[in-house]
């Protein structure tokens, strides 16, 4: 395919940048402790300085990859399956989440929620990022509130978002990785003071798997 073809399926979410797959355990949020077969699409332009995947950020360093080769892959691997990024809302998550359907997996989103939310999801983890809000409807339909916790501020910016979530909505606070020393005496303080909200840490860190 040449070139304009290809970035015309991009915008039509026919063909995403693809950084990696990987079959491994969800670490973070709900459904820690279950496997499930993660597809990394690249192109994410929020910025947060602590991003634990910087490398995800530029879209054209990863190679445009057409959903149904992604989507006969992962069928291999697992029933649940979770698109993360970068920032999946970049894109038009409808081709790819249809086609997934279409095999009846199961599809959870990690998103920040800074572009509007497309595609079908069994699963909303949303992560707000204080840099480029969530707009909309994505507040009514998503599961799970996890808000990163790196100073005691994020805990002002946790409460402003939980009061944007449906009634439904599970409430996590999630430490920095890099400052989990420091923050993790205040999140747990903060979650015996306030037991509406949940800790979640990125477990699979600690096991050393992706
Ligand atoms: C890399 S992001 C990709 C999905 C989407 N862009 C988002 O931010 O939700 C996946 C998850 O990791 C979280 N995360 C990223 N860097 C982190 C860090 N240094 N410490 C803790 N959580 C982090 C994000 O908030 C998000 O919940
Ligand atoms: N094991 C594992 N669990 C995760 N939950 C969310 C992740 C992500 O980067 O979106 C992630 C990840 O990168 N690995
Ligand atoms: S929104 Fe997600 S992928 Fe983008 S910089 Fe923030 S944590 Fe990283
Ligand atoms: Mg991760």
């Amino acid at each position: 395919m040449v070139k304009d073809e290809v970035l015309k399926e991009v915008d039509k979410g026919n063909m995403l940048p693809l950084m990696e797959e990987f079959y491994t355990i969800q670490g973070e949020g709900f459904h820690k402790g279950t496997a499930a077969y993660f597809i990394r699409v690249g192109g994410c332009d929020v910025g947060c300085h602590w991003c634990d995947v910087k490398e995800s950020w530029n879209a054209e360093t990863h190679p445009p990859t057409a959903i149904q080769q992604i989507t006969e892959n992962a069928a291999k691997y697992s029933d649940t399956i979770v698109i993360t990024g970068g920032e999946p809302l970049t894109w038009n998550m409808k081709p790819l989440t249809d086609a997934l359907k279409a095999k009846n997996l199961k599809i959870h989103i990690e998103t920040s929620g800074a572009y509007p939310l497309t595609g079908t999801w069994d699963w909303i983890c949303l992560s707000p990022k204080k840099n480029k809000l969530p707009e909309g409807r994505i507040y009514d339909v998503a599961h799970e509130l996890k808000v990163i916790v790196f100073n005691k501020h994020d805990l002002i910016f946790a409460e402003q978002e939980a009061a944007k979530t449906n009634k439904d909505c599970i409430l996590y606070l999630q430490p920095e990785w890099s400052v989990r020393d420091k923050v993790v005496p205040m999140i747990v303080d903060y979650v015996m003071q306030n037991p509406k909200w949940k800790v979640s840490l990125q477990t699979h860190k600690y096991l050393n798997i992706p």
